[in-house]
Order: C-alpha cells, then sequence, then structure tokens
C-alpha cells in the first residue's frame, strides 16, 4: 500500500507522541517526535549558559547542534538526552526558544528534509499548518488542560517521579499561552485539520480515531 505522510498537532500533554508512536508501529511508518528537537535546543542553550536573544551566540549553538534518534532514544552531539530533555525546565526553556525565529528555521527545515519521503508522521505545533501543510492527513487532537495535566501526573508517579499537580497543572496553562500567542507560527489548528477531543477517550480509543481517519486516505 503507498505510504503517506501524517500530521499531529495539540498542545502539551494531549498524548500526541503517545499515539504517533502506536500509529507508527502499526502502520510501519517512522514517527518523529518535533519536540524532542526543540528540547535538544533548550538543553543545549541551558546547559552551556547561552545568552539565547544573542543572535551571534544563537546562530553559533545552532550551527553546532547535531540531533538524530536511534531506537527511541534522542541523541545531541551523540550524547543520549533522552532522560534530560524531559524535565520541566527543559518544557519550560523549550517553549521560549522555540518562539525564536532562528530555531524555528533551522529546525523546521530539517523536519522537511527528514519528511521529504512518504511515511512519516510528525508531531509537534505546527506541522499541519507549516511542516507538511500538504501532509494527506491531518488531526488537531485537544483535551481539557486538567486532563492532560492529570495524565502527566499519573506518568510521573508510576516512574517514580516526584510531583505537584497543581504545579504541573500551572505549567500546562503556562505553556499552553506561550505556544499559542508566539508570533511565529503559532499553536493552532490548520483549517483542515480533524479534531479529535482525548479529554474522555482511552489510548486505544484514541488509536482507532487516529487509525480510522488515515484509512481513509490509503
Ligand atoms: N487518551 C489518553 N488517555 C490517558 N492517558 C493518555 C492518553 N493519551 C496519552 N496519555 C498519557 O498522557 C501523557 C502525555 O502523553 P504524551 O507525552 O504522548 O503527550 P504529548 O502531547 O506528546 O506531550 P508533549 O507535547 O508535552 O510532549 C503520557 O503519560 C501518556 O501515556
Ligand atoms: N513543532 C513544534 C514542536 C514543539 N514546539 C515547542 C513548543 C513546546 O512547548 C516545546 C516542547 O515540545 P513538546 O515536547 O512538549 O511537544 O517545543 C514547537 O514550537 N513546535
Amino acid at each position: 500500500m503507498a505510504k503517506i505522510n501524517i500530521a499531529i498537532d495539540g498542545p502539551s500533554g494531549v498524548g500526541k507522541s503517545t499515539i504517533a508512536d502506536i500509529v507508527a508501529d502499526k502502520l510501519n511508518y517512522v514517527h518523529l517526535d518535533t519536540g524532542a528537537m526543540y528540547r535538544c535546543v533548550a538543553y543545549y542553550v541551558l546547559k552551556n549558559e547561552i545568552d539565547y536573544s544573542n543572535e551571534e551566540l544563537l546562530e553559533k549553538a545552532l550551527s553546532d547542534l547535531k540531533i538524530s534518534f536511534q531506537n527511541d532514544h534522542v541523541y545531541l552531539n551523540g550524547e543520549d538526552v533522552t532522560k534530560e530533555i524531559r524535565t520541566n525546565d527543559i518544557s519550560m526553556m523549550a517553549s521560549k526558544t522555540s518562539a525564536v525565529p532562528m530555531v524555528r528555521q533551522k529546525l523546521v527545515d530539517l523536519q522537511k528534509e527528514i519528511a521529504k519521503s512518504k511515511g512519516y508522521i510528525l508531531d509537534g505545533r505546527d506541522i499541519c499548518t507549516v511542516v507538511l501543510p500538504d501532509a494527506e492527513v491531518k488531526i488537531f487532537m485537544n483535551a481539557d488542560a486538567k486532563a492532560r495535566a492529570q495524565r502527566r501526573y499519573d506518568e510521573y508517579i508510576n516512574k517514580g517521579i516526584d510531583a505537584d499537580y497543581e504545579t504541573i497543572y500551572q505549567d500546562i496553562i503556562a505553556r499552553d499561552y506561550q505556544d499559542s500567542h508566539r508570533k511565529i507560527s503559532p499553536l493552532k489548528k490548520a483549517d483542515d485539520a480533524i479534531e479529535i477531543d482525548t479529554s474522555h477517550l482511552t489510548i486505544d480509543e484514541v488509536v482507532d480515531a487516529v487509525l480510522n481517519i488515515i484509512n481513509k486516505e490509503i
């Protein structure tokens, strides 16, 4: 069966990467988690104490970055940063640095290059609107902020990570605001994307809903 490209956007913690991973496995597609790329930039900026408002310093930093994915692991200049990029500090910094035009330019170009051929599922904030506006399937996943905070809280507790529901909820609200109010490529539903509200759906139900949409296209 001929492969297509699938674009998924949505706010923080809605389940984009969980669903994209499962669907990619079922269809034998490649999942590209674009949020992980923005997280790598944030990690590099924080680790090297780079003033990202200084264009010269930022340009040099971006030219030094080599991001790669292998077996569900994320590598930054050869270092496995899979766990390190998932902290709350990195989430908040990624939301800030992703609003900088030079950062977006570099990562969007890379993402477009990677998904030049078919068989990719990309998830992020601007995939349907900017990165893959011609994708055959475009989905906007949404869920109530309280449901998203509860899921993230449960995830941390299950992993044995200390967590406070109220802090997670406030961070989600802050990140939603930043990601959807920035000047360049803000998070928004593309006019032609199909919206799925996952607030009251299980992971399996969301996977089924996504597969139903895809099956109409392939
Ligand atoms: N429909 C669902 N029902 C219950 N839990 C879910 C559902 N979808 C995802 N989850 C859980 O919610 C958490 C957040 O999911 P995930 O990391 O995939 O979201 P995301 O949209 O990729 O987040 P981010 O944009 O912050 O990276 C995970 O613990 C995941 O297992
Ligand atoms: N296509 C994308 C993907 C991510 N971002 C920004 C905004 C997020 O707050 C941050 C981290 O992403 P996550 O891992 O939570 O999906 O990166 C973006 O602007 N565009």
